[in-house]
């Protein structure tokens, strides 16, 4: 089985894949992979440098994150321009991860993906986990975690599609307002009705 694991940003996904991962579940990294494709040689970093401008660049040749997404979280314009550089590059090299583990033998498969729907990408995967928190807790972990204004926190949330639309399309939902146990135990409650551990 491959499952889509997705949310809003800072919901927890990540919190419940390392959960998901101490189960023993290979986990496809969709964040991880979109800082792989912009590694400084790459054709997508050159691309981004082309169109975003080499200012872009920091002094040793890396992506400057925190500049990036400052314009591009601030302008849904821009946000396309990267959008449509970068996510050629990371479907094929999740897809390429997705079938390494099935090669290897993996009976089940976990893609952590934050755009799953913002994407359309539902037909990678057979079930789908939405990793849901109300608005308020969303923005207080989001500006603790990134160090962020409450505008710029806004800016983020509002550049994905609101929770409820996610909700919606998904298999199972996990609320993660409260303590880290009580998140784990809804996702045992989930993986065990799934016959997935
Ligand atoms: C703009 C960038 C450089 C900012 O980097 P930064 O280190 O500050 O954030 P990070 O990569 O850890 O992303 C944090 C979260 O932001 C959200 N997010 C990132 N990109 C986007 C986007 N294009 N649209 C909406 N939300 C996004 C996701 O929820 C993600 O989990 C980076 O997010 C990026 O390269 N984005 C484009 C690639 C992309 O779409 N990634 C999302 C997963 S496929
Ligand atoms: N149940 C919880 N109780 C308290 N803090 C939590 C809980 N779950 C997650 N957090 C914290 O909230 C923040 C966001 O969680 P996490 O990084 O897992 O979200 P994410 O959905 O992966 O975010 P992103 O979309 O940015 O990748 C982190 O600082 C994390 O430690």
């Amino acid at each position: 089985m491959i499952i889509g694991l997705t949310g809003s940003i800072a919901s927890g996904k990540s919190t419940v894949a390392k959960m998901m991962t101490a189960l023993g579940l290979p986990i496809v990294d969709a964040d991880k992979v979109a800082r792989d494709v912009v590694e400084p040689g790459t054709a997508t970093l050159a691309l981004i440098a082309e169109s975003f401008g080499q200012a872009i660049l920091q002094e040793d040749g890396t992506l400057n994150r925190t500049k990036l997404g400052d314009i591009i979280f601030h302008e849904p314009a821009q946000r396309k321009v990267l959008n449509d550089i970068m996510h050629p590059a990371i479907r094929k090299e999740m897809l390429r991860q997705r079938d390494a583990y099935l090669e290897a033998g993996s009976k089940h498969v976990v893609m952590d993906i934050p755009l799953l729907f913002e994407s359309q990408l539902q037909h990678f995967v057979d079930r789908i986990i939405v990793v849901s928190v109300s608005e308020e807790v969303q923005l207080q972990r989001l500006m603790e975690r990134n160090q962020l204004s409450q505008e710029d926190a806004l800016a983020r949330m509002h550049a994905q599609l609101p929770m409820s639309v996610k909700e919606k399309g998904a298999h199972a939902v996990i609320y993660n307002n409260d303590s880290i146990e009580h998140t784990e135990g809804q996702l045992k409650k989930i993986l065990t009705h799934w016959d997935v551990i």
